[in-house]
C-alpha cells in the first residue's frame, strides 16, 4: 500500500468542501454535450466561480457547465499551497532543492508553490519535465508514461522535488521517481494537488508523498487537469459531467 503522508497534519483537506457523494465512477470515455439549462443551475460551480477573481472568472466562465460539482474550490487550493510552500521552504532550507513541475497538468501547482516557498531556500532552482500518458479523451491512463525532458539542469546529486497535479493509478509518479534516481537525484520528494488512492494500481511505498487534498474516484478537471485538453483554467478542481461531448 501506498505510504501517503499527510504533508500537515494540522492542516487537512477540508472535508466540508469534499462532496460526500463519491462512489458514482464514470462509466464511459465518451460525453454529450449538455444543455445551458443544467450548466447554468449549478450552483456549485457559479459559487467556485464567485469565490476567484473577476478575471479568471472571465477566463472560465464557458467552461463551468461541463462540471458537475465542484470538489475542491479556489480559495482552499490557495490557502492549501500556502502551508504546504511555507512547510516546504522550512524543511528543505539548506538542500538548494530542484523542484520539478510535471508537465502539464502540474504548471498552475509549481508556479503558485514555487512562489509560496518563503523564505526562497538559498539556491532553490526550478525545472519541468513533461509525462503523458493520458491520451486524446482517455479518462483512463494508457499505461505508457512518456518522459521528456523540458530543462537543462540535471538531477544528478540534486535534492528533488517533483511537483504533481493528480496522483492517480500511481503510474506516473512510478516512472519519474524511478528516472529521477536512476539519473542519480540525492533524494525525491513528491508534492501532489490531489490522490485518488482508491484507483491506485502500483505499488508507491518506498516513495515520500505529500498530498494537499484527497479526492475519491471521480475523473476530475480544472486547475491544470485536462479532460482532451481542455478546462486546465477552470480555477478550481471540480468533476466533469458525465455527458460530456467536447467536440
Ligand atoms: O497516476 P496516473 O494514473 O499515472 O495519472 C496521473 C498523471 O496523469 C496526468 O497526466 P497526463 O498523461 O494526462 O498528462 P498531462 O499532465 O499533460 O495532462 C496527470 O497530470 C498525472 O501526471
Ligand atoms: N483528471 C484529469 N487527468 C487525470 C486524472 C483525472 O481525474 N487522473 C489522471 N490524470
Amino acid at each position: 500500500m501506498a505510504t501517503v503522508r499527510a504533508f500537515q497534519r494540522s492542516c487537512p483537506a477540508p472535508p466540508s468542501r469534499l462532496s460526500s457523494r463519491f462512489s458514482r465512477p464514470l462509466r464511459s470515455s465518451r460525453f454529450s454535450r449538455p444543455s445551458f439549462a443544467s450548466a447554468a443551475s449549478s450552483a456549485e460551480a457559479s459559487k467556485a466561480s464567485s469565490d476567484s477573481s473577476s478575471s479568471t472568472m472571465a477566463l472560465a466562465a464557458s467552461e463551468h457547465q461541463f462540471v458537475e460539482k465542484v470538489l475542491v474550490n479556489a480559495e482552499d487550493i490557495q490557502a492549501r499551497t500556502a502551508e504546504m510552500g511555507k512547510q516546504l521552504a522550512a524543511e528543505f532550507a539548506d538542500a538548494k532543492p530542484l523542484v520539478v513541475c510535471v508537465l502539464r497538468g502540474a504548471a498552475p501547482f509549481h508556479t503558485d508553490l514555487t512562489r509560496a516557498m518563503q523564505p526562497a531556500p538559498v539556491g532553490i532552482e526550478v525545472d519541468y519535465i513533461r509525462a503523458s500518458s493520458y491520451h486524446g479523451a482517455a479518462t483512463t491512463t494508457s499505461g505508457d508514461v512518456q518522459l521528456t525532458t523540458a530543462g537543462a539542469a540535471d538531477v544528478k546529486g540534486r535534492t528533488v522535488i517533483l511537483v504533481e497535479d493528480i496522483c492517480d493509478t500511481g503510474t506516473t509518479l512510478r516512472k519519474l521517481v524511478d528516472y529521477c534516481r536512476a539519473a542519480g537525484a540525492n533524494s525525491v520528494t513528491v508534492v501532489s494537488l490531489l490522490n485518488k488512492q482508491a484507483r491506485r494500481v502500483v505499488d508507491l511505498s518506498d516513495v515520500d508523498l505529500r498530498i494537499a487534498f484527497e479526492i475519491p474516484d471521480e475523473f476530475v478537471i480544472g486547475f491544470g487537469l485536462d479532460f482532451d485538453e481542455r478546462f486546465r483554467t477552470l480555477p478550481y478542481v471540480g468533476v466533469l459531467r458525465p455527458g460530456t461531448d467536447i467536440n
